[in-house]
This record gives C-alpha cells, structure tokens and sequence, in this order.
C-alpha cells in the first residue's frame, strides 16, 4: 500500500512538488514557519460543494504569498497547475460520515476533501514538522531529503555491485561465445543480471523525481552507470532470440515490462526468447549471431554490421572467414575486411585476458 501510495504521488504530483518548484519553495516556508497549513490543489465543483467562507484572491501563485497567506486559519486554495491562488481562510466542511484515520482536526479535513473531491490535498503540521499529501484515497508524507539521499546513495552502491556482476559475466559469456561453448543457462545468467540492474534502476529513478533538483548528482552517476547496459542487453537478445518468432526490440521491451512484475524465471526467458522448453535444449549449445561482439569494434558502422550478420549468420562464421570472404560482404572492402578480421581478433583477446574463470 505504501509503495503503490509513493508511487501515486511520485508519478503524478512530484512533476510539480518535487524541491525546486516553486511550490516546494513555498510548502517548506510553511513547515519552517511552523504557522501550518492546509493547502487544495484544484478548485473544481465538488470543492466549491465544501467551501464555506474564505476570501477570494485570483492572483499569481508566489512562494512568498502563500507564506503569508498560511499565516491565518483556514485552507487555502490553488488553481489545478498551481499557479494562482485562488481562495484563502476557507473553512472546509466535507462529510464528517467519511472515514479518517488522523486525529487532528486539519488531517482528517485534509483526508477528508482528497476522498470527496480527487484532488491534491497538502497538510503542513503545526507541530510534528511533517508535510503529508492527500489525493483519492492515497496518503504520503514527504520524506525529510536527507533520508532519500542517503537512501539514493545506498541504491547507487547497489547498482555499482550488480554492474560489476554484469560486466563480469558479459565478458564471461563473450569468451565462451568464441569457443562455441554457450548454453541457454549462461544466456539466462546475464539476463538475469541485466534485470537485478534493471531493478535498482527504476528505484533510483523515483528517488531522482523525488529529490527534484536536489538529485541531480545521483542522475548524472546513474546515466554514467547505465551509459551502456540497455543497449548491451538489446543486442544480447539480438544474438539470441528465435527471430522467426519474436523480434529483438519486442523482447526487450517484454524484459523491462515482466521485470518490472516479478523476478524471471527460466521459462519467462526462454518465452523472451522465442524458444520452445525442450529437455535436451537445456545443456545444447548456442550460436549467437555477434551483434554484441561486433558493437566492440570502433567505427563499425551499424549498417555494416547487419550485412556482416546477414551473410554469415553466425560469430562463429564470421569470426573464422578469411579477408576474401569477408571482402564479399556488401560495404566491406579490402581496408575495412582488415578492421573487420583485426578488431574481431582484438575483442577475443581482450575477453580471454579478462574473463573470470
Ligand atoms: N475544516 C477545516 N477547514 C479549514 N481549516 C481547518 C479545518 N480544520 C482544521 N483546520 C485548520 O487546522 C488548524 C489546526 O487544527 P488541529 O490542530 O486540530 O489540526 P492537526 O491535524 O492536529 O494539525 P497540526 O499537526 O498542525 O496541529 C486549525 O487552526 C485550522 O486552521
């Protein structure tokens, strides 16, 4: 419950509450003045049913106005995009019938108005120094920023680790590719890999929206981090996948998709990868196409990366032709057959010196 509330107010309040906004800004010179307050985002009909007194104001929302405002008693009330202010010491009179689990007077109101009316509603304590938000029948209270800091950092350790791990075993892996020696096990260990970074990555993200302009360091460690994977785990399912059943892009954008439910298991990757469950499949080896092997030699153009693909079918084709087979590939002449034959030699050199046995 808690995560799907998070979640809520991540995706759909935080774009406009996150710190740096100028709603922020104004939220936490309530909290900091310690006068309370009680804010609606939103004036729409079934509010204006609720709303007894206050004055009417019509001007532009400012950080500093809504201080002042929160000085007095009552809500106040802002435009939908939260750029005016609309109404200020209104009292709200929703359904006292509506059930609330607070206790003080200007939660339960707050808990209250979110049920009827669907809007955002914001709390600021008066004496717990806590700002809470309301909105349907979700609850959050924002968290102090240092807490999501440290928990950020945290994450980035833990994506740090699990890269290691996967940079590990797609060497490993890149290895075993030029011996013939692959099995869907191994497959299925790097997938798995990509998930768990996957994973992390998706929780270090709702901490960036969370932490607004405070958490543009965790972003730019998150992109150096992640510079590479999805495009690595891309051309992994391209060397893969069963490609008169399913087409690379749709399986990897199923793998972001069921990852996002619950872990994988086998039977979800050999799904993934268009391949039937058969016993003897198990232990028999693969033969990747060498997308991913191919991508590792500088200034090979994409394009000539599929032709190569195309007319050999395989890596191990590929990795075994001669200068006068490669040279018959299409935009492959004799400087470019020797980039090819030469990086490829340079990639098998560079996985056996750093694989893990
Ligand atoms: N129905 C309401 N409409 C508008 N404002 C309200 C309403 N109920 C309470 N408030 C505001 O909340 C203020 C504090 O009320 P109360 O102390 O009972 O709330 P609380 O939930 O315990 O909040 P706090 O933690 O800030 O004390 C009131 O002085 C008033 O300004």
């Amino acid at each position: 419950m808690k995560d799907r509330d998070r979640a809520h107010f991540i995706n759909n309040v935080f774009p406009f509450l996150a710190p740096g906004t100028p709603l922020r800004e104004g939220v936490d010179n309530v909290l900091r003045a310690r006068t309370g307050g009680l804010i609606i985002v939103g004036f729409s009909d079934s509010v204006r049913k609720i709303v007894d007194g206050g004055f009417q104001i019509e001007a532009d929302y400012t950080p500093a106005q809504l201080y002042e405002l929160a000085k007095m008693d009552g809500a106040i009330i802002l435009s939908k995009n939260a750029q005016k202010i609309l109404f200020a010491n209104v009292q709200l009179v929703p359904d006292s019938k509506i059930h609330s689990n607070e206790t003080g007077m200007r939660h339960r109101t707050a808990e209250r108005v979110a049920k009827t009316t669907g809007e955002l509603v914001i709390a600021i304590s008066e004496r717990r120094n806590v700002i809470t938000l309301y909105q349907t029948d979700h609850r959050y209270t924002l968290k102090d920023m240092g807490v999501i800091l440290t928990k950020a950092n945290q994450a980035i350790q833990t994506l740090e680790k699990y890269k290691a791990v996967l940079d590990q075993s797609i060497t490993n892996l890149g290895a075993l590719e030029f011996e013939n020696l692959v099995t869907f096990q191994d497959v299925s260990q790097v997938i798995h890999r990509v998930e768990m970074v996957l994973r992390v990555k998706r929780e270090l993200i709702t901490y960036v929206h969370e932490l607004g302009n405070e958490g543009r360091l965790i972003t730019m460690q998150l992109n150096e981090l992640l510079n590479n994977v999805e495009q690595e785990a891309f051309l992994l399912l391209k060397d893969y996948v069963n490609d008169e059943q399913i087409d690379a892009s749709e399986a990897f954008h199923d793998l972001q998709v069921l990852s996002e439910r619950k872990p994988l298991n086998d039977d979800m990757i050999l799904r993934l990868l268009g391949k039937a469950r058969k016993k003897e499949d198990q232990d028999r080896t693969l033969l990747p196409r060498g997308y991913r092997l191919l991508h590792r030699i500088p200034r090979l153009p994409s394009s000539i990366i599929d032709n190569i693909v195309d007319y050999f079918g395989t890596l191990d084709a590929f990795s075994h032709a001669s200068l006068e087979e490669l040279d018959r590939v299409e935009g492959i002449g004799e400087t470019r057959a020797n980039m090819v034959k030469e990086g490829i030699q340079r990639v098998q050199e560079q996985l056996f010196i750093d694989r893990h046995i």
